[in-house]
């Protein structure tokens, strides 16, 4: 991925990320790599749970987790997981997306095969529902 943007060393970071994983459940493991603003990372893994709809996503996990540090502006995020395919968040997560970054944001969605795939937020989720409207 050569956009100006991307660097590979994220591909690391975003593994230890999805190292974090607490899936006794799915065994589906998560990780996603949010970059600040000042190229600092925030990291987020998909964390399940017995009452399965109380999972939260690794996307929602590192945004949750900046948003709770008093981090709110961002570069990126990384995604990655164990299938072929690389990683694309689920709706919930593109909603989430869209409430706390910008609409051209890119999301870099990856595999381990080192395959990466870019989209914007607004890629993501097109025509999606904001707080504009019901403003
Ligand atoms: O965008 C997504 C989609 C799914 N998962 C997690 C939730 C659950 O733990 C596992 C299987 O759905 O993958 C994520 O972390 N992000
Ligand atoms: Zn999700």
């Amino acid at each position: 991925m050569n956009d100006g943007i991307f660097k590979e060393e994220w591909i690391k970071e975003v593994q230890e990320a999805q190292s974090r994983a607490y899936t006794p459940y799915s065994r589906f493991n998560v990780g996603a790599l949010l970059i600040t603003e000042d190229d600092g990372y925030i990291y987020g893994a998909n964390i399940e749970n017995a009452a399965y709809p109380a999972t939260i996503c690794a996307e929602r996990s590192a945004l949750v987790s900046a948003y709770s540090n008093n981090i709110t502006k961002f570069k990126a995020i990384v995604i990655v997981t164990d299938a072929d395919e690389p990683a694309s968040p689920c709706g919930v997560c593109r909603q989430v997306m869209k409430e706390l970054c910008h609409d051209d944001m890119p999301v870099y969605m990856t595999n381990k095969s080192g395959d990466v795939i870019r989209r914007t937020v607004d890629e993501l989720l097109p025509l999606g529902f904001s707080g504009k409207d019901f403003e």
